[in-house]
């Protein structure tokens, strides 16, 4: 069987998603998780895209030590300069770099001739090369760049030294038989393909990324790129999760296979949902919530006699319901340790006694604690403790129908003074957020706000997700809590938080 390597660029494209902007703690959670996961590369951002973007791509490159780490950078020395300073303290230093191909982007972007492209390209891989073992090379736009020139670009930049071949369908304009016809061609035009691994990169714009990138493994491809629930620029990348299942369930056609902890799965499509913000359908292949709910009696009764009739993918093997043992609030220090480290959670002792206490509030106002509670718990305390500036100490709200809905909230401030404020809105959440823009005594604009409840049931805890801008400053937040106006509160001051927490570090590096 043939080796299919999964190459995540999650942290990259996935970020390059209207709306996600991870921070540098999120981003290390997300590094950790796919290294756990079995991901063969974990392209971590764009080092000259901005000084957070290139400390983020280092960090990751001198933790993750069981899978190569690379950065994308466009044709230019600075860019690739840059990369190597983040990712020289990476065990296999390894650089992604890219130039538009096709006469589109050619004649309007780059503004450049056919010959001039190849000249930058080959240059550019050279001086990568000078620098880093592992060079990939993508020709951007490669699905509507011409067959010829690219077998041509492709034999060029291969002599200059680049060991993957990316072929991106950067405008999902593809289809599977025309993408296959791609790869084919090159197998058979371009001398030195045989030296090269040949890497699929492709977008969703007409819904058919999967598809292409597994035609793109029928045709010979060894690389499949692509983010986790298929986040990323526009419509998103292809979704790896489908990629990794329909290689496995349909080992028999494809012949070919990854090394990928599948029981992870679900885990890490739920860590990016979280840490994005970008909810999950219920229908979404692989990892919604509905992917293995039978709704129908007929479907039903096939499911209880065999469950193949109606399922093809045994939910347990994504990591779907493997733990039926629930914490509770009779639960002690021991099983709630036990059940972070079975979930992969590493917390320092200090962190431990912390969460062990908020565990068991929380326990003692829900009746059961599931492994989606706990996650969300330790997250809420790793992502947000260095950034408590504002700390919500209570708050209460009146509401009644034809009343005006009033909020009062108690937060301690920078300096630990307690701050005290009452205000009012259209509904609850407009008289929260009022009262703390009053407390916190500049303007902070709400940009988005949604809201999800962690798992099922009446007493599941709730969680919001907000953007806001604030000192120019766009910033994301996450507040978890039982009660919905609670955890709106906790996002909102988490967001303000992140802002003040970036602006101290700026202020620091200058
Ligand atoms: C298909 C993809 O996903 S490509 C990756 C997309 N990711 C990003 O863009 C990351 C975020 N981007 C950024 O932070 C910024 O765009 C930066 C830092 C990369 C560049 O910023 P700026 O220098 O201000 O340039 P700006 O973004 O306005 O324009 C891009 C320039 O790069 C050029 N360019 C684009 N691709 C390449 C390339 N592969 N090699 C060399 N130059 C390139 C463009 O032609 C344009 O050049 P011009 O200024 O001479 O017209
Ligand atoms: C930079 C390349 C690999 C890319 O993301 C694309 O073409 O979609
Ligand atoms: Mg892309």
């Amino acid at each position: 069987m043939r080796k299919i390597k999964i190459f995540d660029t999650t942290l990259r494209d996935g970020e390059q998603s209207p709306g996600v902007n991870l921070n540098y703690t999120e981003k290390l959670e997300i590094a950790r998780q796919l290294e756990r996961l079995g991901v063969d590369v974990i392209e971590a951002g764009f080092p000259a895209a901005s000084p957070g973007d290139a400390a983020s791509v280092k960090e990751i490159a001198s933790i993750v030590k069981g899978c190569s780490v690379t950065g994308l950078a466009r044709s230019t020395q600075n860019d690739m300069d840059i990369a190597w300073d983040s990712l020289r303290v990476s065990d296999e230093p390894r650089l992604h770099v890219f130039i538009a191909t096709s006469p589109i982007h050619r004649q309007y972007k780059l503004r450049m001739t056919k010959e001039e492209v190849v000249e930058n390209a080959v240059q550019s891989v050279k001086y990568a090369a000078s620098k880093f073992p592992v060079v990939q090379w993508s020709a951007e736009d490669a699905s509507r760049t011409e067959l010829d020139y690219l077998a041509f670009i492709v034999e060029k930049v291969i002599q200059a030294g680049a060991k993957i071949i990316n072929i991106p369908d950067t405008v999902g304009n593809t289809t599977p038989i025309e993408y296959a016809g791609i790869f084919k061609y090159l197998k058979e035009n371009v001398p030195s393909i045989d030296k090269v691994q040949l890497s699929t990169h492709c977008h969703d714009d007409l819904g058919m990324a999967t598809a292409n990138s597994l035609a793109a493994v029928l045709a010979g491809a060894t690389q499949v790129e692509g983010t986790f629930n298929g986040i990323g620029e526009r419509a998103g990348n292809t979704a790896l999760e489908e990629v990794i299942l329909a290689l496995y369930t349909r080992k028999d056609h494809y012949n070919a296979g990854t090394d990928i902890v599948l029981n992870e799965i679900k885990r890490t499509s739920d860590l990016i949902s979280r840490l994005t913000g970008m909810v999950v359908p219920g229908n979404k292949a692989v990892i919604g919530n509905n992917a293995y709910v039978h709704e129908s009696g007929i479907h039903q009764d096939g499911v209880l006699k065999e469950k193949t009739t109606y399922e093809i993918i045994n939910p347990e093997l994504v990591g779907f319901n493997v733990n039926n043992m629930f914490l509770g609030k009779h639960s002690g220090r021991h099983a709630f340790k036990t059940r972070l480290e079975e979930l992969g959670l590493e917390v320092t002792e200090e962190e431990m006694k912390k969460l062990f206490i908020t565990f068991k509030e929380l326990a003692d106002k829900k009746k059961e604690m599931t492994d989606d509670d706990l996650v969300a718990l330790v997250l809420e305390e790793k992502l947000s403790k260095n950034e408590s500036f504002f700390d919500l100490k209570s708050i209460q709200i009146q509401y009644g129908t034809n009343q005006v809905p009033t909020a009062t909230v108690t937060l301690s401030g920078r300096d630990n003074e307690m701050i005290q404020e009452a205000g009012t809105g259209a509904g609850s959440i407009e008289a929260i957020y009022n009262t703390l823009e009053k407390s916190i005594g500049e303007e902070v604009k709400l940009l988005d706000y949604r809201i999800q409840s962690v798992g099922a049931g009446r007493d599941a805890l709730a969680q919001v997700f907000v953007k806001i801008k604030y000192k120019e400053t766009e910033s994301s937040g996450r507040g978890l809590a039982q009660d919905v106006l609670e955890a709106s509160a906790k996002a909102y001051l988490n967001a303000v938080n992140r802002v003040i927490y970036l602006k101290d570090r700026e202020s620091v590096s200058i």
